[in-house]
């Protein structure tokens, strides 16, 4: 049912390691997904969003670690499984059908020198596989309908289509089996503007109607103020600040997220460093103590150089929202501040 949780993401720890020492991408990283939700990742480049779904999705490569941390993830039929642990005989059936993926490059997802029709085929037949050669290409039709593509594209192979194109047949077939999450790393910064905006459209409709929740990645913070359901702001490898588009953007609690929204990103480019914000993010070989914040922080405290701030509730009259910062007092359940 739409709502309910679907991911339970729980201290989930991402490493790189590497001969000059370990790069602590994702730093106990909680928050949960429901259903049929849209989570929008932002935070400058190197925050950890990549790393974060990769994790999540376990197209996770060396150096790339997860050290620590759950992923629960309810199944439709009612199971719990820890993404983490799981191997990957037991992930393979949840791939497409419960989970699926779209890439900032159709181009790389596709294999270029097979045809639409074989690459869809393969992934429908794997997860259906009593079906019909008729029943493959009538689906394959309808998916590539369903965003707009005439069904006889499908005998083409992924460089006779443009570029948009090529980007809504990869969004077609990542709903090929109908999955109940599917994650968005950047899908459409391959294309032009006025593409990007289609394409948006499309998936935005569609996930109306099919329901699926979805994890979206953009350095387009704009862009996820307009789609997204909840906004996580990520830094130096954690959530700092978690809650609806509207609140982050009249209410900002983290002085990050307000210098987020300040700056407000160049469109559809890598944010690598804001104007409004005076250095650089750290090292995450070796990030500062405390608040990985801290040292750009205008509003800091003197224990912001000692504490790790932890991810907490706030008081209500900010609604439904997280944030991981010292000027905001945490509510334990009874409602009491601290
Ligand atoms: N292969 C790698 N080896 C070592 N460190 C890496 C590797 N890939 C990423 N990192 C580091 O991990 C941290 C998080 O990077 P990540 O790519 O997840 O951030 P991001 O928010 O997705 O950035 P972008 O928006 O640029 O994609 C950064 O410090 C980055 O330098």
């Amino acid at each position: 049912m739409r709502g309910e949780p679907l991911l339970d993401v729980s201290r989930l720890t991402v490493e790189y390691v590497t001969e000059r020492g370990a790069v602590l991408a994702c730093n106990e990283v909680s928050f949960t997904l429901r259903r049929g939700e849209i989570l929008g990742l932002a935070g400058e480049s190197g925050s950890g969003k990549s790393s974060l779904i990769t994790a999540l999705t376990r197209l996770q490569r060396l150096p790339a670690l997860t050290t620590g941390g759950e992923i629960r993830y309810h199944t439709r039929d009612g199971h719990l499984l820890d993404l983490v642990t799981l191997d990957e005989r037991r992930l393979r059936p949840l791939r497409w059908t419960e989970l699926a993926i779209v890439l900032q490059s159709a181009m790389a997802a596709f294999n270029p020198v097979m045809r639409l029709k074989a690459q869809f085929a393969d992934v429908i037949v794997e997860h259906q596989p009593g079906i019909t050669g008729d029943e493959v290409a009538e689906r394959t039709g309808r998916l590539l309908r369903m965003v707009g593509i005439a069904p006889e594209r499908a005998h083409s192979y992924p460089h006779e289509l443009s570029g948009g194109m090529r980007q809504r047949a990869l969004i077609a077939l990542a709903l090929a089996c109908e999955p109940e999450l599917v994650v968005m790393d950047e899908p459409t910064t391959a294309v032009d503007v006025v593409m990007q905006r289609q394409i948006m459209a499309q998936i935005l409709r569609l996930q109306r109607r099919l329901g699926f929740a979805v994890v979206f990645v953009t350095h387009d913070l704009s862009l996820l103020m307009e789609i997204a359901d909840r906004i996580a702001i990520m830094y130096a490898g954690r959530i700092v600040e978690i809650g609806a588009p509207q609140q982050l953007y009249t209410d900002p609690l983290h002085p990050y997220t307000r210098g987020l929204r300040d700056a407000f990103p160049p469109l559809h480019a890598p944010l690598t460093k804001l104007a409004g914000i005076p250095g650089s993010p750290p090292d995450l070989r070796d990030p500062p103590p405390g608040c990985a914040f801290h040292p750009r922080c205008a509003q800091r405290l003197p224990e912001c150089e000692q504490v790790l701030p932890r991810l907490h509730q706030v008081l209500p009259q900010h609604g439904e929202r997280q944030v991981a910062c010292l000027l905001h007092d945490s509510i334990d359940p009874g409602g009491e501040a601290s």
